[in-house]
């Protein structure tokens, strides 16, 4: 048995290689950036083979400065930016067109034809989804709608679809294996995440044969090994695979029902785990499977903020008020309150409960005496009360009480925004001790299934907190503060 297990981190700006040990400590780390393109407005798409590329190169890094031989690790799992779109050709191995990234909205008007054929609901039943150019599905049916020749290569059964998960797979098994897992699966709206198939009127629907879609497996399982001519002469099991959020989730060890976490980084991604239960929402979530593991699905609630931490960026980038994030704090601490202002920074619309695409930022309660560190804090308390909304809606829909809520991301850093987090939510915002709550979750998965770890109880007593926040603020304090950022968002919402 190996001494460590490889995570494999492709986000959606940079790929990781970590290794971990048996106490699931970092023993090292690699990252690297790779190219954005963004073809027309609001298109975004990633070369797949330069995501391949940076992630050879970030195994590569890892193994030479760790010093660590490759058969030295007993285990791989990968976690990935979910949605994002690969459509490759199996006997060229090469992909036909860009990776479509999650956040493209290319597919708009695929996804405006449906919504006019009424079937948003039909979709929700089956997926869990909405009707959003976010998913998979439209953006395949894109790429063979718009790449020449791509239909007919689809019905002659060469072409591929895959989620980064199972492009990453495909390539370092030497091109033999074509898998996902249920997690990514669900993110596609091409899957049944009652059934656990894919579905086959919905594949009907936008035209996709079944024949490119891979394998659906648990998280947690040998898929394969890597080809030793690829992972210098070793042959690594692969065995763990789940997006990203599913992966914090389990990396959290939001093993049971009831169980949330939040990750604050660009945007936010709240999961409630729901155990067996799919539970539809009536609120704006989404209902996605967390992983599959030892021989059944758990499904998780989800809700997305699109700007938190990109809204510090800004105070930093575009408006030039702090150095670095960071700072944002420091200012926020050298008022006492916002004075009533409020930001709402839907810069890119509104996600979970709004979706209401066509929002735009607003600033209210501006007065003469309105200062810098006024509009920082008040920056910064949105990302607090966007969280909140997502919280109700779970809670609502899910119809329990989350006791805790596990946070993880750069913005959990900032001491004031966890505190007024906690105060906001009444609730206890717990920090684990490693922030790599991603990495972790794909580590555990893979370690589980080649058994470097023997269960779920084993990982359990291994984690502990690195700080917890509990409720500070006086209830009508907390009450008043809330009726305002719902007055704001509602005039926010008027405003188009
Ligand atoms: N101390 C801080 N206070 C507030 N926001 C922060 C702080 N540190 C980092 N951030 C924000 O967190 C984000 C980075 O977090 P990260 O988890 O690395 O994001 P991602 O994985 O989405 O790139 C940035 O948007 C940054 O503005
Ligand atoms: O790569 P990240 O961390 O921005 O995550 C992206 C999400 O998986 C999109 O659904």
């Amino acid at each position: 048995m190996g001494e460590y297990i490889m995570a494999i981190d492709q986000g959606t700006t940079s790929s990781r290689a970590i290794l971990f040990n048996k106490k699931g400590e970092i023993v090292h780390t690699a990252q690297k950036e790779f190219q954005q393109y963004f073809p027309k407005p609001g298109w975004v798409e990633h070369n797949a083979n330069e995501i391949w590329g940076s992630v050879l190169s970030v195994i590569a890094a890892v193994l030479t400065e760790s010093g660590i031989q490759p058969t030295e690790i007993d285990g791989i799992g990968i976690t990935n930016q979910r949605e994002t779109t690969v459509v490759w050709n199996k006997k060229t191995g090469r992909p036909i067109y860009n990776a479509i990234v999650w956040q493209s909205r290319q597919t708009q008007k695929i996804v405006d034809k449906l919504k006019e054929e009424d079937l948003e609901k039909w979709f929700q039943q089956k997926t869990g989804l909405r009707l959003d150019p976010y998913f998979s599905g439209t953006k395949v049916k894109w790429i063979l709608e718009n790449v020449e020749g791509a239909e007919d290569l689809a019905k002659q059964g060469d072409l591929l679809f895959g989620t980064i998960d199972s492009w990453l797979i495909w390539k370092l098994s030497g091109e033999k294996m074509h898998v996902t897992d249920y997690s990514n699966a669900s993110r596609t709206l091409l899957f049944n995440i009652h059934d656990l198939k894919w579905d086959e009127e919905i594949c009907e629907k936008l035209n996709i044969p079944l024949t490119m879609l891979p394998k659906v497996s648990s998280s947690s399982e040998v898929y394969t090994k890597t080809d030793p001519s690829v992972f210098y002469g070793a042959a690594v099991p692969i065995a763990g695979a789940a997006g990203d959020q599913q992966a914090a989730l389990f990396g959290q060890c939001c093993f049971d029902k009831g169980m949330a976490k939040n990750t604050y980084g660009t945007g936010c991604f709240m999961l409630l785990n729901t155990g067996d239960t799919a539970v539809t929402s009536e609120n704006g979530l989404l209902t996605t499977i967390a992983w599959g593991l030892d021989g059944r699905v758990t499904y998780a609630l989800e809700g997305s903020v699109f700007v938190a931490g990109s809204a510090i960026q800004w105070l930093r980038d575009g408006l030039r008020m702090v150095k670095n994030a960071a700072d944002s704090e420091s200012y926020a601490k050298k008022v006492d309150s916002t004075d009533g202002v409020y930001v709402v920074p839907a810069f890119v619309g509104l996600g979970t409960p709004y979706w209401d695409s066509d929002a735009r930022g607003a600033i209210f309660g501006l007065t003469r005496g309105t200062s810098k560190e006024h509009f920082i804090r008040a920056t910064l308390e949105s990302l607090a009360y966007q969280t909140k909304d997502v919280l109700d809606a779970m809670e609502q829909d899910a119809d329990m009480k989350v006791e805790t809520l596990r946070v993880d991301g750069g913005a959990v850093n900032n001491e004031f925004l966890m505190q007024f987090q906690s105060d906001l939510l009444q609730l206890e915002v717990e920090l684990a001790k490693l922030n790599e709550s991603t990495a972790l979750g794909a580590a555990y998965l893979a370690g589980l299934a080649t058994g470097f770890w023997s269960d779920v109880n084993k990982i359990e007593k291994m984690r502990s907190s690195k700080k917890t926040y509990t409720p500070e603020m006086e209830e009508a304090k907390r009450v008043e503060l809330y009726n305002g950022w719902q007055k704001a968002v509602a005039a926010t919402r008027l405003f188009k």
